[in-house]
Formats: C-alpha cells, structure tokens, sequence
C-alpha cells in the first residue's frame, strides 16, 4: 500500500507552518506523498474571504519545489461544506491502494470531538497531531502524535500582517507572497 498522507486546510493562505509539518510527518511517518486539499467552505469557520482559485494557486505555488508534496481539490470541485468524512470516503474509494493520514495540528486535535460523524471518521482513517502554540495534543482518539518544532505562525497572523502593511517575507514561500501582491490580496498594499 502506498502511504499518504492529506493536510486539509483552508490555506487562506498557506505559510510555512503548513510545509514544515507536511514534511516532518511525512519523513517521520514514511509517507510517499503528502496531498493538500483546500476546502471549498471549511465545516467550523466562517467561509473565506478568499475565493477558492486564489487558494488554490496559492498552494500550488507554496508545495511546487517539494516533488513529495502534490495538490488535491476534490473539495473545491464538490464546493458546499468540506466535511472530511466526505473526503475520506470518496478518496478511499479512488484509490483503494492508498493508506491514508490525515494530519492535523492541535487546535483540531482539541476540536476533534465535534467533527462530522467523528465517531465513524476514525475508523476510516488514520489522524496525525502535531503540536500547536495554546492547544493540547490530549485526546480520547486514537491518533498518531508526531513530535515537530513548534511554529507559533498561522494564517489569521499573516493575514493581520499584511492587512497592516508589513512584510510576511519567509513567513510564507517567496512564489506566494509574490502572488499576493500581484492580486492585491488581503489589503496589502506595496510600499517598499
Ligand atoms: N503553525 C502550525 N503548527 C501546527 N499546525 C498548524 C500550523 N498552522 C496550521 N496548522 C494546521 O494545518 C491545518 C490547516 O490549517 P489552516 O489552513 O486552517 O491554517 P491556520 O493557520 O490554522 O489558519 P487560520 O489562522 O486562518 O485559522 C490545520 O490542521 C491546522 O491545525
Ligand atoms: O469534517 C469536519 O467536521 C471538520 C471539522 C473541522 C475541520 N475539518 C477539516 O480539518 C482541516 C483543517 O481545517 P481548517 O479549517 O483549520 O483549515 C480541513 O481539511 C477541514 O475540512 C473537518
């Protein structure tokens, strides 16, 4: 079986917290391949802001030096809310020689129980937690923990950053901070 693993998110937009966990748990856990699938409407917030082709470039231009690293968007295709269990069970259906890890850090950790048919999502597939600043790795499931260096970065920061006008350089990839200005995304507006 090939070994994959999935970092769902709503890449809104993607920073380097999400490449450095793909690739620690992809190293640790020996997965070939991880794939990142942007959700079209993620299940517990508010829809984004940023409208799922931006999302979408965006990720691509974030993983495009990792050949480990590949862009699933079989949530933006099916659009409405992106319930993993939904995912799961389409993907294991298409690739019946795939053994998938869903990666999550803490702060779903922490949320797991309320996630759709949770109960059920389990059974179909393996959950990775990897540590996040303010959230406990604690959990009542039975998850993978992959010990990694803590990455106080998430895109709530970025956004916030560039909304004030400064820079998110090395915060995120280079190829996606260039994107961002050349859309005028997030209010950022070039001044040196
Ligand atoms: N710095 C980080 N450390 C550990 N896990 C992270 C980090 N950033 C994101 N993740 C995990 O990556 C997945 C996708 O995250 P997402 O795209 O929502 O980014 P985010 O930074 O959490 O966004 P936002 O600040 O908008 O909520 C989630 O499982 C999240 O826990
Ligand atoms: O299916 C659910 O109920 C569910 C609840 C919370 C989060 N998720 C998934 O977890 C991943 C990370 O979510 P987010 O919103 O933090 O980017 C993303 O793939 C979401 O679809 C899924």
């Amino acid at each position: 079986m090939k070994r994959v693993g999935i970092l769902g998110g709503t890449f809104d937009p993607p920073h380097i917290g999400h490449l450095i966990i793909a690739e620690e748990v992809r190293t640790a856990l020996s997965l070939e391949e991880v794939w990142f699938i942007p959700t079209y409407t993620p299940p517990h917030k508010n829809a984004s802001q940023t409208e799922a082709h931006h999302r979408i470039q965006m990720t691509e231009l974030a993983i495009k030096s990792n050949p480990n690293f590949k862009l699933n968007s079989i949530e933006i295709e099916r659009s409405g809310k992106s319930y993993t269990i939904e995912t799961i069970k389409k993907l294991n259906l298409l690739h019946p020689d795939c053994d998938f890890y869903f990666i999550i850090g803490a702060d779903m950790v922490e949320y797991l129980p309320n996630w759709h048919q949770v109960d059920e999502l389990v059974k179909l597939v393996q959950f990775v937690g990897v540590k996040r600043s303010g959230y406990e790795l604690q959990t009542e499931y039975d998850i993978v923990k992959v010990d990694i260096p803590l990455i106080d970065i998430s895109s709530t920061m970025v956004r916030e950053r560039l909304r004030n006008n400064k820079t998110v350089n090395y915060i995120v990839p280079e190829a996606v901070f260039a994107y961002i200005r050349g859309e005028s995304l997030y209010g950022f507006k070039q001044s040196n």
